[in-house]
């Protein structure tokens, strides 16, 4: 017991493994004996996992994303709120009946919501006009999916428009897109139910919220209300039966809204759309400026898809007759100039999609306004892929880096609402939450995959199967790690903050995708005994090895100092061998999937069986001691018992008297506290909580089948039966 609380001090492996060692303090020979004392161990997990360890451990389970259910989302196709739509409602009916028709309370959080975008976020206004244009795009993209996809062989044209009345003060964006129903208004309109906006409102409260981030926060329809102190939403559903073709009106001055039918409305002749009309707050009437709504339209949507067109006042100069002008008689009348206000529709963005022209020809800062108008970024891209594949399947792609991690993904790192590959077909958008396109350790990447070969009318299952679509996963793949290749060999400071940010996503990759298991183990970074300030590669590892030293060493331990201090790092020190530390408590399981490097084992330092290289003197000092302490080692296994697998004595110890260490084919403490995290959640999800401080990180591996190819039951990634 002594023994092992000596060195079980935090949960390193050294604390819990089965091993103890004990050296001569006279001799830097040292003496150590192995025991493996397995229900001492056991209980003194058990005390660390009601203990701090408990918070990293317990509870890690947050769920899997769930896989989607359809081709589109029910939310692209704007039924998401309209399907959990049940009698509980948006908004509580009041029962009264205005001029507008009923009236319903907003939820208590809305309500607060309004209020701080209208008292507090004023600084930044002109995000409203993004968020609602971005709303509008999606609609369209919405529509033509469902037009396609029911068969019509031409959707009619799309598009959005823009307008101001500057008597009325108002400010109209109006798009022909798929509309809402009234239960989808209610839905949509009258609830902010999302968990982001109850962070949003935490933000705000500690004062740390920007404001140019309102739309990660699921408030962007609500962002109008910082120029408006009325908005009226007039929306005919695409989706609707023709008997039940309606119009509706939805209108709010923020404490509640109301709804009614709104029969005369028009959508400039489309059958469907809708049309948000902006009553201007006194000091929001430069948006009643065409000017300024251009600028504003050119910086934020040049790249939607559809053209967006702003009534937009011209200057023109008809020729007149100059009567004031002085003329003879006979002579031809002299003319002037005249200018005249004329308005027009004029499309304020022209450029064909950014990924359908020439990579030649595009430059940075459009790449990076697309990726921030499309992703809703607020960062510049780290890298930007963008290539074409021409032959057999014939696709573009454009894929983006984030610099900093998604902010959908700073809570649930494989969360479905934070994948971002939009998937086109001949340039109709598909879907963007496809679990398929790319493997899910790239789920931070961004971007656009337009294939020309992939059929639109498919469902997921058939497009999961489709052998097309394999072939795009594997080039876009490819392109994506030669890009951070590229990052990982001339900007090292940009590898080293790709490397923070989405390091843990590699590492879930290299245990959980045998397809790239090899590729990503040369992206990997550890902290180790001579890296000093920055992390160290496997390949810088073996570059600095010891002549006629065969195999990577690595210690685990909860952080750095931790690892320093395990007496399995008193042998190493000694003969000078670099030691990887395994921190992270992905890397444990990480380093039993990496196996080996270039050739080169991957050892760990605190298991039995660890051989390192001896004189032939120090093989006869061994032998001496051994034979001298064998009654010893003998006697301690008897007072030890079933408790421990073996007591020996070996020569890894330097300073420190024992060691408890693990069998070489034994779980780690760490491994324990996994698979105990493992059976508290679900048994039938075959997936590994690993929690690190903020987050629980699932990991699909097998669980227990104990077949061929498992070293430990619960880290194969075979597929086999049970994988
Ligand atoms: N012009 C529109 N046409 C059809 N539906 C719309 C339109 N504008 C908004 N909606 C619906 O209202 C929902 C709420 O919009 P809101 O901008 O508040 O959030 P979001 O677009 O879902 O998320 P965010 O803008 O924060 O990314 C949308 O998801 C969409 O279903």
């Amino acid at each position: 017991m002594v023994l092992f609380s000596s060195s079980s001090s935090p949960p390193s492996s050294s604390s819990s493994s089965s091993s103890l060692s004990t050296s001569s303090s006279s001799s830097s020979s040292s003496i150590p004996s192995l025991v493996a004392c397995e229900s001492e161990v056991v209980a003194a997990l058990g005390a660390f996992a009601s203990s701090s360890w408990s918070s990293a451990f317990s509870g890690l389970f947050p769920g899997r994303s769930a896989p989607h259910g359809g081709l589109l989302s029910n939310r692209q196709l704007g039924l998401g709120r309209a399907a959990g739509f049940s009698s509980q409602a948006a908004a509580e009916a009041t029962g009264e009946v205005g001029a507008d028709g009923e009236v319903f309370e907003f939820q208590a959080e809305v309500g607060r919501v309004m209020d701080i975008i209208v008292n507090s976020l004023y600084s930044n206004k002109d995000v409203f006009l993004r968020e609602l244009v971005s709303n509008a795009a999606d609609a369209c993209d919405k529509k033509r999916f469902l037009a396609l996809t029911e068969g019509e062989a031409e959707p009619e044209p799309m598009n959005l428009r823009i307008s101001t009345d500057k008597d009325a003060r108002t400010l109209t964006i109006e798009d022909n897109g798929v509309g809402m129903l009234k239960e989808e208004l209610q839905e949509n309109l009258g609830r902010i139910a999302r968990s982001g906006t109850a962070n949003f409102v935490k933000e705000l409260n500690s004062g740390e919220a920007d404001v140019s981030l309102i739309g990660q926060f699921g408030v962007g329809f609500y962002s109008a209300f910082l120029v408006a102190n009325k908005l009226e939403v007039y929306s005919r559903s695409f989706k609707a039966t023709p008997e039940e073709q309606k119009t509706w009106k939805w209108s709010s001055t923020g404490g509640s809204y109301s709804l009614k039918e709104a029969p005369d409305t028009e959508f400039f002749g489309k059958q469907s759309g809708t049309k948000i009309v902006l009553h201007l707050r006194e000091e929001a009437q430069e948006y009643l400026d065409s000017g300024k709504l251009s600028d504003l339209l050119k910086k934020y949507s040049e790249f939607i898809t559809f053209p967006i067109e702003l009534f937009n006042e011209k200057v023109q100069y008809d020729q007149v007759v100059d009567e004031s002008a002085p003329r003879k008689e006979g002579d031809k009348p002299k003319m002037k100039s005249v200018p005249r206000s004329v308005f027009e529709w004029e499309v304020m963005n022209k450029m064909k999609p950014i990924w359908l022209r020439n990579p030649d020809v595009v430059n940075e800062s459009e790449y990076t306004e697309f990726y921030k108008t499309t992703f809703k970024a607020f960062d510049e891209p780290l890298s930007v892929t963008h290539f074409k594949v021409e032959g057999q399947i014939e696709f573009r792609a454009l894929v983006f880096i984030p610099s900093t991690m998604p902010f959908e993904l700073t809570r649930d790192m494989f969360s479905a609402e934070g994948r971002a590959m939009r998937l086109y077909v001949k340039r109709v958008f598909i879907n963007d939450k496809f679990e398929d396109l790319i493997p899910r350790w790239l789920t931070f990447a961004r971007g656009v995959v337009d294939s020309e070969d992939l059929p639109l009318n498919v469902g997921r299952e058939i497009l999961q199967k489709s052998r097309t679509l394999k072939i795009i996963r594997k080039r876009v793949v490819r392109k994506i790690l030669d890009s951070i290749d590229d990052l990982r060999e001339k900007s090292p400071a940009k590898y080293e903050n790709f490397w923070n940010s989405y390091g843990k996503y590699f590492k879930v990759g290299l245990v959980e995708d045998m397809d790239y298991k090899d590729e990503l183990k040369r992206f990997v970074r550890f902290w180790s005994s001579k890296s000093g300030d920055n992390m160290t590669s496997l390949d810088e590892y073996i570059g600095r090895m010891q002549e006629g030293q065969d195999k990577i060493y690595f210690v685990t331990g909860e952080g750095k100092r931790a690892a320093e201090i395990s007496p399995a790092m008193e042998k190493m020190r000694l003969k000078g061998y670099e030691v990887l530390y395994m921190v992270d408590p992905l890397d444990e399981i990480c380093s039993q999937s990496i196996v080996d490097f270039d050739g080169k084992k991957m050892v760990d330092i605190n298991k039995a069986g660890l051989d390192l290289a001896k004189s032939e003197d120090e093989k006869k000092e061994l032998e001496d001691v051994q034979k001298e302490y064998e009654g010893l080692a003998t006697w301690l296994k008897k007072q030890l018992g079933e408790r421990v697998q073996k007591v020996s004595i070996s020569d890894r110890l330097v300073d420190s008297p024992a060691t408890l260490v693990q069998g070489e084919w034994g779980m780690s403490p760490m491994m324990q506290r996994y698979m105990k995290s493992q059976t508290t959640s679900s048994a039938s999800d075959s997936a590994f909580a690993i929690g690190s401080r903020n987050q629980a990180i699932p990991i699909r591996l097998c669980v227990g089948c104990w077949c061929c190819c498992c070293s430990y039951s619960c880290v194969c990634s075979c597929s086999c039966c049970c994988c």
